[in-house]
């Protein structure tokens, strides 16, 4: 298989890290991948407006020096290969990158790359700030009190991706292998064997489906969840609550189903809080608060079950404040909370290592197959991905460029066809055109 040689700019030098932090040099060099689908519109309208910010921030003085790096069609195409070894490489070696939306096949075929590309480079965070911009429609009646962030764990749970093939011979050999050694717990389930498929006929007789003789055909999932991967996540999550003044920390999980992994999330949050933060029991637990006299003091950390939490943030939004979950329960969480708020398309994020400083920054949504390359959608979410992005590296002045623009361009009701739908009096424009109207209001 080909590999692909990215092509380094020559004014360009690395950003590192050093135990204090990030050292980002005035002419960064930041890979990125431009990503299938809408991904080409998004990042040619994106790059603009990221580039105009920091003209206008810096004078001249700084610039991003861009890097094309390639994953999914693009780099199958052009490499046989859908994650080209250099593209890991140079997200690793340049520390701070930004991708667009990469496509995964249900079922079958390739495993996310969005998904592996967080493991290679261990981005145990993925972090998805959710908040309202004045004006854009929303279906809830006050969107603006929705100030929520989302510390999603980004390497483990079913996302780890131990999956076994229904009807394989590695399934039955789990299978086989759980009847042998757990058999209690086993038999609760109707797994395929002979009597249980007799079992299966004699219930199926009773909606009239013909009798036949059933294969064994169970998919089997493993959802690992340890005290590292959660100590690291509530741990980020608690230290940005304390950093950026919040007022609660909401462990996210579905402990009353699943003991042993969300249960454990739970109970695993609960340690972290007094261990790390020296936080105690609130009116008889579990909820838990920093006390006075330390970093944090009267900061709550509480827990709450997924399925309430998501009635619950549509109801009494301004109850929640910074959560941390799991990676599934995040990856519903997201797409909810950004609805919320007017959708999808000015959704952002990132996935970071604190320890190392690896950031891969990329927008909540997928790649929106039905718009590709018809220059519509909306670039927001890469556009303020790109504002995180300038945060984290400390070029603020830029990043506040981006919102105070983003709020003027959606002022001005020139917005792409996702807003322009549902706002009174809009006119509808295109994902190009919308990047021009953020850069009038830089
Ligand atoms: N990190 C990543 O790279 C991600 C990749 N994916 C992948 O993307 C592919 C498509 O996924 P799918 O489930 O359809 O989800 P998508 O997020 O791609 O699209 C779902 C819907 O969201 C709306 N939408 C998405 N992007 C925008 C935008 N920029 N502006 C305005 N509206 C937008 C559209 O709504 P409407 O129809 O109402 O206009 C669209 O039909 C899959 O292969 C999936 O695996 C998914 C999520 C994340
Ligand atoms: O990798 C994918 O295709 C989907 C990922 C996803 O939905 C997400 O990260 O929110
Ligand atoms: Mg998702």
């Amino acid at each position: 298989m080909a590999d692909f040689t990215p092509q380094v700019p020559a004014g360009g030098a690395k950003i590192t890290k050093t135990p204090t932090g990030l050292v980002v040099p005035d002419h960064p060099i930041i890979p990125f991948i431009e990503g299938d689908g809408t991904g080409p519109d998004i990042w040619r309208a994106s790059v603009r407006v990221l580039d105009a910010a920091v003209a206008k921030a810096y004078g001249g003085q700084r610039k991003i020096e861009w890097m094309e790096v390639l994953a999914g069609e693009k780099a199958f195409n052009a490499t046989g290969n859908w994650l080209p070894d250099s593209t890991v490489d140079a997200c690793r070696d340049y520390l701070v990158s930004i991708k667009g939306p990469l496509t995964t096949p249900v079922g079958g075929g390739i495993r996310s790359l969005n998904v592996a590309l967080r493991q290679m480079l261990d981005l145990y965070v993925c972090l998805r700030p959710v908040r309202w911009f004045e004006g854009v429609p929303s279906p809830v009646k006050k969107p603006g009190d929705v100030d929520m962030v989302i510390f999603r764990e980004n390497t483990e749970d079913i996302y780890a991706g131990i999956e076994f093939e229904p009807g394989s011979d590695d399934a039955q050999k789990v299978l086989d292998f759980l009847a042998k050694e757990f058999p209690k717990g086993f038999d609760k389930i109707r797994f395929g064997t002979k009597a249980k498929t007799d079992d299966w006929n004699k219930a199926l007789e009773g909606i009239g489906a013909p009798a036949r003789d059933l294969p064994v055909q169970v998919g089997v999932g493993i959802k690992p969840v340890s005290y590292l991967g959660t100590e690291r996540l509530v741990h980020s999550a608690i230290g940005y609550a304390i950093q950026n003044n919040r007022k609660s920390v909401t462990l996210v999980h579905k402990g009353n189903i699943m003991k042993f992994t969300e249960g454990a999330f739970r109970d695993f949050g609960y340690k972290i809080a007094r261990d790390f933060y020296g936080a105690v029991e609130l009116d008889g637990g579990p909820w838990h608060v920093i006390p006075e006299g330390k970093p944090g003091a009267g900061l709550v950390i509480k827990d709450a079950i997924a399925d309430a939490f998501l009635q619950q943030i549509l109801l009494r939004p301004r109850e929640y404040d910074v959560s941390a979950t799991l990676n599934l329960n995040g990856d519903y969480l997201s797409d909810a909370l950004a609805a919320q708020v007017g959708g999808i398309g000015i959704a952002p994020g990132a996935n970071i290592n604190y320890v190392t400083g690896h950031a891969v920054f990329e927008a909540t949504h997928g790649t929106a197959p039905k718009y590709a390359d018809l220059d519509k959608v909306n670039p927001g979410s890469v556009i303020l991905s790109g504002e995180m992005m300038l945060r984290y590296m400390g070029w603020t002045e830029a990043a506040d460029a981006i919102i105070k623009a983003m709020d003027g361009a959606i002022g001005s009701k020139r917005v792409t066809y996702d807003f322009a739908r549902l706002m009174d009096g809009a006119t509808e424009v295109k994902c190009s055109e919308f990047a021009d109207e953020i850069i009038k209001h830089l």
